[in-house]
């Protein structure tokens, strides 16, 4: 109609525009009978995908699998207390059928007889939704690169910040000892300088395979830079965390890392060092951990040297 109220078009032309209008629509536009489903109109997009009408309901041409109305059908949210046509519906669908997903917009509306109709129209997403899940798994790839060694995939100096604070906060409260073993591969630049960096990458990532394999899930296994690692064992104390620099010293020296047809040795120093009741920083576990490391060294490499917390300032 225009503003006089008179037909724009006349009655056989305006229902052939019409029509021209929904058959030439990049989007499924459908209306279904609520009481009985039955099919009432399907747009070309629909037809070209779903089939004719043929007198059946919308769910036996629209989805698969269906022996009666959709379970996820939502007519009732079409309507309101009084069982006139409420708001229209906008969600998200992935059809039964060609498993693409469509936006649909739906809405009850009466139609000429007088009866409440369903009326969709839902356009193709599916296209957008590849792209939001793509954009999902890069964000979580780059979340977990910022918190990843690139070379070993163990955790790197952030992460081992991260997960370090919460561990002994956790063992403060619960009263638990936490450990921390620093390791430091021996005469590292040997490997680079006989073999190539290469090599060195190699025997790098046979370490942190090695930490991975003798430590528990628990622990976090980090790689600090260069040839230096670090164990942080909650829940264990330096006892424990003694024994278990002693057979990650033992497992390394056993390595046999295959590069180019050659077997590389390496072997590490240990500093051990743990906090009862978590009472220390992670900074204070790194320093002590170092300064043993460091005796390790100098007593001859390929070695556990152990260094007690002897006075440990509370930080609460
Ligand atoms: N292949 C490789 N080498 C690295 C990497 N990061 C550091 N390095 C090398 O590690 C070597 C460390 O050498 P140094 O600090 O002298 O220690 P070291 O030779 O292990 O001697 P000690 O620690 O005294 O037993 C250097 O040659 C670095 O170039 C890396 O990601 N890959």
């Amino acid at each position: 109609m225009d503003e006089t109220n008179q037909p724009l078009l006349q009655t056989g032309a305006s229902q052939a525009a019409l029509e021209t209008v929904l058959d030439s629509l990049d989007a499924l536009v459908y209306v279904a009978d609520m009481q009985t489903h039955e099919l009432l109109f399907l747009n070309a997009y629909g037809r070209a995908r779903w089939g004719q009408v043929n007198n059946r309901t919308c769910w036996e041409t629209l989805q698969q699998g269906q022996d009666g109305p959709c379970s996820f059908c939502n007519n009732h949210q079409l309507i309101d207390d009084q069982g006139q046509p409420a708001a229209v519906q906008v969600w998200e669908f992935r059809n039964t059928h060609n498993q693409r997903w469509y936006q649909c917009r739906d809405q009850a509306i009466r139609w000429p007889d007088g009866r409440l109709v369903r009326l969709e129209i839902a356009t193709d997403i599916s296209d957008i939704k590849r792209l939001q899940a793509q954009l999902r798994s890069a964000q979580h790839r780059a979340e977990q690169l910022a918190h990843e060694d690139a070379l070993t995939g163990l955790a790197n100096r952030r992460a081992l910040f991260a997960l370090g604070q919460s561990a002994i906060e956790q063992a403060r409260r619960l009263g638990h000892p936490i450990a921390l073993i620093g390791l430091d591969a021996d005469h590292f630049k040997r490997v680079n300088d006989q073999h190539g960096h290469a090599a060195g990458d190699a025997v790098l990532k046979a370490l942190a395979a090695t930490l991975r394999s003798v430590t528990r899930a628990s622990d976090v296994c980090a790689r600090l830079g260069g040839e230096e690692f670090t164990v942080l064992s909650p829940g264990t104390d330096l006892a424990g965390a003694t024994e278990l620099a002693e057979r990650l010293r033992q497992a390394i020296a056993d390595l046999r890392v295959e590069y180019q047809g050659e077997q590389l040795l390496i072997t590490c120093s240990f500093g051990v060092t743990a906090s009862e009741q978590g009472a220390a920083s992670l900074e204070q576990l790194l320093n002590i951990a170092d300064i043993a490391t460091y005796r390790a060294k100098h007593l001859g490499r390929n070695r556990v040297e152990v260094e007690h917390i002897i006075a440990v300032k509370q930080t609460e």
